[in-house]
């Protein structure tokens, strides 16, 4: 359970005025599937990172599981896991097998429950031949499937990605797309790929930092395209 009361985000660059990228919002995000979808610089990523704890609001408060992600970060953190648009930013380590047990190393578990866990992710989205691979060698598709399992591996309570299906090509996208439709976890993905969100319960609009829809995706991704429609034309 996600929960946001008036929460805003305003940036500050030096030498300019201060912009806010997302207006006032009270959210609580209970369903199981939550899209997020919205033109460029509508603010989903910032509301994403928001969730994540990754960014501190400017006003309001963020809760995932009734933490604060400004009083009890590191609650959050174990709760949430985040994957990226782009997986370089979180495959840290040369080898496949090192970078899955890395995000494991703080939950403190025994030596065969972290094997086990390895085993299965890696069987779970065909990298177990990759085991001793160098991460840098996988392709981009390889490396996304990486970086999500590197996320399940610690089996958090919610997973917020941001774009998963943007680098990937279709037989990987669909494979991301089944992952994320087969988790067990309360997922919120901010995407371009409607097509994803077909099955979601329910998908926010965000326009110009505002939220424009909250409703089921047939009803929220029409009055999407009708909006984009209109603009391009
Ligand atoms: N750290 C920052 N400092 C200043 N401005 C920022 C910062 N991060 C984001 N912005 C601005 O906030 C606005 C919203 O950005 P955000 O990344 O949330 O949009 P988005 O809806 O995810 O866009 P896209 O679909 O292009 O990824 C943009 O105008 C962006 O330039």
């Amino acid at each position: 359970m996600i929960e946001l009361r008036g929460v805003s985000q305003t940036f500050e660059v030096p030498g300019l005025a201060p912009r806010t990228v997302l207006y006032p919002l009270d959210l609580s995000l209970t369903e199981r599937r939550i899209g997020i979808v919205g033109s460029n610089g509508s603010g989903k990523s910032t509301l994403a990172r928001l969730i994540g704890g990754l960014l501190l609001p400017t006003t309001g408060t963020v809760t995932v599981g009734g933490f604060d992600t400004r009083r009890s970060p590191r609650e959050v953190r174990r709760r949430l896991g985040f994957v990226f648009q782009n997986p370089e930013h979180q495959i840290v380590f040369p080898v496949v097998e090192e970078d899955l047990a890395f995000g494991l190393r703080p939950l403190g578990l025994s030596a065969a429950e972290t094997e086990g866990r390895i085993t299965e992710m890696l069987g779970r989205y065909d990298l177990a031949h990759l085991r001793q691979h160098a991460t840098h060698r996988l392709s981009g598709g390889q490396k996304q499937l990486l970086a999500l399992a590197g996320v399940l591996v610690m089996r958090p309570e919610v997973i917020v990605f941001d774009e998963p299906t943007t680098l990937l090509d279709l037989r990987n996208r669909n494979r991301v797309a089944r992952a994320i439709a087969q988790l067990p976890q309360q997922a919120v993905v901010v995407t371009h790929d409607l097509e994803l969100l077909r099955d979601f319960e329910r998908v926010l609009v965000f326009e110009d930092g505002a939220l424009l829809a909250d409703a089921a995706p047939a009803e929220a991704l029409a009055l999407y395209r009708e909006r984009m429609s209109l603009e391009s034309a």
